[in-house]
């Protein structure tokens, strides 16, 4: 990965950093840089991306994501030394250090379909760079990719390099998660850096660490060689997936033996070389990164010759459909068996709280399976929009018939209208304000028996039931006398 001896310029930047530019304007680049210029006053940060409209949303007072905090920090940074722009060649021309923070989804078609991160993006920034740069630079990798993609970088920088540019690359995975991206950046459990073990590689590695030590301290940041760095990311994905798939495979136990998993959960979280977090049974995990990144890590393992251990990290994915499969059908099986014609409320779209993105969301599972079946959905979340529910529904993943789909699904904007008139409501993301509803008034709104599936475990059930709703949720076999024994249902008694 080193750069040939005859290079133009030998001096990579150092501190002091004066101009830093990420490519990528998405849930992560937006947060982290917003960050960074929040923290580094003295350092001008430039956002780019190819979409215009992303970034015109950035420059407007309706940011593109949600997120708790972020848009205080963009309006005090944003103009300042805080911008966004479509300019990439100007931005990437005058930093010393640039971010790569474009999304690596999982590829759609040829090799690895399904299962490879496509680097497509990537191998893009690096062209672009190559094709811009007449300066030394820093690139840090901030996408997730998969281990050895710095090589990959490196190769294609060089072999674009026409001014002789002498170029580092660090490996900077990020680690927030949607809903706390801000309270994670500012205050994160690691920042971790990997790069070369060369002197050139160490000099590269304190200049970024010389940007992150102006809120962080330095025992919490991890240097590291870059494969360690790469591989670390899809690790501790692969490792909080895979205890949410654990914890779920538990509840299936438990609604058949009467055990109740929150209380499992306390038991064996309370066991310090276990800990108690990420141990939340639910309808089964989503978003962006655990299912790409696992799906890349089985890939990986499969192309280094390491078949079971492979087929370990994909019992987790697995774990996880069965788990978004097992309540779709609880569903069905206590609505007396069918759910054709039957209108239902589905309560939250986006794959957690606290934030409106819904890529991977249970959701969509749960819908189309429920819509399959013949079912009319009303479905409300507070933060998704309308009309991100119906593309996520009309997808080619969920349906052959996106017409059919759109009859069948109302939007609400109002929780207490979604449920008029229907049999069930299904909660399918932890908002807050789920918890709080009135119950009373919704219950009078629904037909008779009016039922409540909580995929989240998070209202209070008995309260519930006295109020006179058949609840059902996940990992508890919820006892109600005098309740009617629902056909097929394996949840109630
Ligand atoms: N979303 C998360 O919570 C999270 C957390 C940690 C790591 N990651 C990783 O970070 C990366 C980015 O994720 P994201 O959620 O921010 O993705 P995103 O889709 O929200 O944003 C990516 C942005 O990159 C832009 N882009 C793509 N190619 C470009 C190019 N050549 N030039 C300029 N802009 C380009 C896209 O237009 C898009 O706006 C992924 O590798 C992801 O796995 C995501
Ligand atoms: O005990 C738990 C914890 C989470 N979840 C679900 O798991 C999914 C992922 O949640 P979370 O990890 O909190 O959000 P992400 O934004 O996907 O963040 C993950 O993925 C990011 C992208 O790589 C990483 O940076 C983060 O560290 C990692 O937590 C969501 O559907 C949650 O509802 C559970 O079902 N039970």
């Amino acid at each position: 990965m080193e750069n040939s001896d005859n290079d133009r310029f030998s001096e990579l930047p150092g501190p002091p950093i004066s101009k830093i530019c990420c490519i990528g304007a998405g849930y992560v680049g937006g947060p982290t840089m917003s960050v960074i210029a929040l923290k580094c006053p003295e350092v001008q940060v430039t956002i780019v991306d190819v979409s215009k409209e992303r970034i015109s949303q950035w420059n407007s007072d309706k940011l593109p994501i949600y997120e708790p905090g972020l848009e205080e920090i963009v309006k005090k940074c944003r103009g300042k030394n805080l911008f966004f722009s479509t300019d990439a060649k100007k931005a990437i021309q005058e930093a010393e250090i640039i971010f790569i923070s474009v999304n690596t989804p999982t590829k759609t078609s040829g090799n690895g379909k399904g299962r490879a991160a496509d680097l497509k993006h990537v191998e893009g920034c690096a062209r672009l760079i190559a094709g811009i740069a007449t300066s030394c630079k820093i690139v840090v990798e901030k996408s997730t990719v998969p281990v050895k993609a710095a090589e990959s970088i490196m190769q294609v920088l060089k072999a674009n390099n026409k001014q002789g540019v002498r170029y580092s690359i660090l490996s900077n995975p990020e680690f927030l998660a949607e809903g706390t991206a801000i309270e994670n950046l500012i205050n994160p459990d690691r920042v971790l850096i990997g790069g070369e073990e060369t002197p050139e590689g160490q000099k590269a590695i304190e200049t970024l660490c010389w940007i992150y030590n102006k809120w962080i301290p330095k025992e919490k940041i991890l240097t590291t060689n870059t494969w360690s760095s790469e591989l670390s990311k899809l690790a501790a994905n692969a490792m909080l997936a895979q205890r949410i798939s654990s914890i779920n495979s538990l509840s299936a136990v438990c609604e058949a033996t009467g055990a109740d998993v929150s209380e499992v959960g306390r038991a064996i979280g309370l066991d310090s070389r276990i800990g108690s977090k990420f141990l939340q049974a639910s309808v089964g995990f989503g978003g962006s990164c655990f299912q790409k990144d696992l799906l890349n890590l089985v890939y990986i393992c499969e192309k280094l010759n390491l078949p079971e251990v492979a087929q370990y990290w994909q019992k987790v994915i697995d774990m996880n459909e069965y788990q978004k499969t097992r309540f779709s059908q609880k569903i069905i099986e206590c609505l007396f068996n069918t759910v054709s014609e039957k209108r239902l409320t589905i309560f939250g779209f986006a794959f957690k709280k606290n934030t409106g993105d819904t890529r991977e969301t249970p959701a969509i599972t749960v819908c189309k399976n429920l819509l399959d079946e013949g079912a009319k959905l009303n479905i409300y979340d507070p933060k998704v929009e309308k009309s991100q529910i119906i593309a996520d529904l009309t997808s080619t993943r969920v349906t052959d018939n996106p017409e059919e789909v759109k009859k069948s699904i109302e939007i609400f904007t109002d929780p207490y209208d979604a449920v008029v008139g229907t049999h069930a409501i299904v909660i399918c993301t932890e908002w807050d304000e789920f918890i709080e509803m009135d119950y009373d008034r919704i219950y009078k709104l629904m037909i008779k028996p009016a039922y409540l599936f909580d995929g989240r475990k998070i209202v209070n059930h008995e309260e519930l039931q006295n109020v006179g709703f058949h609840v059902i949720t996940i990992g508890k076999k919820l006892n109600r006398p005098g309740l009617m024994r629902s056909v097929g249902s394996i949840s109630q008694q």
